[in-house]
């Protein structure tokens, strides 16, 4: 039946439109419902059998970490997150889902992380192919070559901006994301961001960095939905472009760094940098370099990777020795004791000293522990027509994933699991250095595991060790009255751990170290 024209109104297309909109919500409702290919036994909250939305509203609220590490401590081992996505909490999952030779692959949540390089690819052809070209540059030889560029970065943090701040509150975030920038600056791009320099005559950090925070919430807005947000770059808003333009301001700057390099030095130079090193290629091993615009990508996405986990981690672990003063004193007195008669502080502060210190290495590994710079899900998808995980067959194309926030503190691998105990990884007479129980290493997936572990895990260690020791060596790190820093230091994640108050208020105070 026809209605007559003159019988439609305003109010009538308004209701026709709202109630098409609510019969294809219901609709799509009850179709997850009644057809998630998921087996129905896996338990899970209601709303995850009816919608994807209600996992993704948690993960940009920052608190997907814990509230699936709450689901698992209620519903056991498997828990249904949406309609077609789980999360597993169980040891022999990990080598399942993540392991060599595994079938799951990285799942289409990457893409939205900036431009296509090694990190997101999800072809496990394509990715080989690209890491072999770019392992070379993180071997350990050319790692060493590089620790001078650290140390003089941590240099500039310790002997200039935290010493002329001794006996004052710092924010220790700002200053540790500094210096990590720094040393991202100098060996992926061939120059400091200046971030840490007082008569640099020029420092790029500050908007640099402002571009690199909001880059994230862009692009974790694209994901939620790419047609909306393409349509908002239109709207003649000037802040808004730019806010949705951050992510290409970070690639522009690496593309300009990268060429003004190239400008400066050529290809081919005896200059210190893993930029050299990529633009090289590996002739020793036949490896060509990238193409340019590759190596830019790549680049940029590299200082994305490390800039707020390494960060994060170095200041993570000044916090719990904040909180934990005894700890603190027992590492000061392991570096200082290095020291003697004739050792220079070249030597007794050179990584290959530190990587031999126990106490470092418990900090370091219980901060990892309690701390991991990725705490949530590390999403797979399942290929083919699925495969078997733990005692589920998991059909193909199914999102699964686990979590280091759940593994790593699993009380049956970690007693007292959420107390900083560095002497886990400290054995009895002090002499081990990998110490801790197979099983509580496997269960570290702090690095992530597999062919798609973190390529950057050495560089990390180095920068966290040089900077937690030169740190601690030179000054005593104390929390400031109150309880303001606990609150700061609360745990969110967009992915990486970000501490809620972003920032890490510590009272630095320079120690007198004695002389040998
Ligand atoms: C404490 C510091 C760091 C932690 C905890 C960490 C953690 C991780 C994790 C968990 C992954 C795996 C992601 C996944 O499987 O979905 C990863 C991948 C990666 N990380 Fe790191 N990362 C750190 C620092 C760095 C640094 C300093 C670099 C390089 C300069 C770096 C470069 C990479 C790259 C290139 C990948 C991708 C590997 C691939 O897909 O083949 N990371 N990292």
């Amino acid at each position: 039946m026809e209605l007559p024209l003159s019988q439609i109104t305003t109010s009538n297309v308004v209701t026709t439109i709202a109630t098409i909109i609510l019969g294809r919500i219901i609709w799509q409702l009850i179709q997850n419902l009644l057809y998630s290919s998921i087996p129905s036994s896996v338990p899970g909250p209601l709303i995850a059998r009816l919608t994807t939305k209600w996992i993704t509203i948690i993960e940009l609220s920052g608190s997907r970490g814990r509230t699936v590490d709450a689901l698992h401590k209620k519903y056991g081992p498997v828990v249904r997150l949406s309609p077609n996505e789980l999360s597993f909490s169980t040891l022999p999952c990990i080598k399942t889902i993540y392991g060599n030779g595994s079938s799951c692959i990285k799942s289409s949540a990457y893409d939205k992380f900036g431009r296509k390089g090694m990190f997101q690819m999800a072809d496990p052809e394509q990715h080989r192919l690209r890491q072999k070209r770019i392992a070379h540059i993180f071997a350990p030889a050319v790692l060493q070559q590089m620790e001078i560029l650290i140390q003089n970065c941590v240099g500039r943090l310790v002997g200039q901006q935290l010493r002329k701040r001794s006996g004052t509150e710092v924010d220790m975030l700002h200053w540790a994301r500094m210096t990590v920038l720094d040393v991202g600056g100098e060996l992926m791009l061939g120059k400091s961001f200046g971030a840490l320099d007082d008569d640099g005559d020029r420092n790029d950090a500050p908007t640099y960095v402002h571009h690199l925070d909001n880059a994230y919430i862009a692009w974790s807005l694209y994901g939620l939905s790419p047609t909306l947000f393409r349509l908002f770059e239109y709207l003649p808003i000037k802040s808004l472009q730019e806010f949705l333009a951050a992510g290409d301001y970070v690639y522009k700057y690496g593309d300009d760094a990268m060429k003004q390099y190239i400008h400066r030095h050529g290809r081919k130079s005896a200059q210190k940098s893993l930029l050299t090193k990529m633009l090289a290629g590996d002739p020793v091993s036949g490896i060509e370099p990238l193409a340019d615009a590759e190596i830019s990508t790549e680049v940029s996405n590299l200082i994305f990777a490390a800039t707020d986990t390494t960060g994060n981690t170095i200041t993570y672990a000044l916090y719990e020795l904040a909180c934990h003063t005894e700890w603190q004193t027992r590492l000061r007195e392991e570096i200082l004791t290095r020291r003697g008669p004739g050792t220079s502080s070249e030597d007794y502060l050179s990584f290959k000293s530190l990587s031999t210190l126990p106490i470092l290495n418990g900090v370091f590994m219980e901060t990892l522990r309690l701390h991991p710079a990725a705490p949530s899900a590390l999403p797979r998808v399942t290929t083919g027509t699925g495969c078997q995980i733990g005692e589920l067959h998991i059909p193909g194309g199914t999102l699964v994933s686990m979590q280091a926030l759940t593994l790593q503190r699993d009380p049956n691998y970690f007693p007292e699991p959420d107390t900083f105990k560095p002497d886990r990884w400290i054995s009895d007479d002090g002499k081990e250095i990998e110490y801790g129980s197979q099983e509580q290493r496997e269960m570290m997936i702090v690095w992530g595991k597999g062919t798609r572990t973190c390529l950057g895990q050495h560089m990390a260690t180095m920068e966290s060790k040089i900077a937690l020791a030169r740190i601690v060596a030179q000054f005593e790190v104390r929390l400031p009255a109150g309880n303001k820093t606990h609150k700061e230091m609360e745990m969110t994640d967009h992915f990486t751990l970000i501490p809620k108050g972003k920032r890490c208020t510590l009272v630095v105070r320079e120690v007198e170290v004695p002389t040998e």
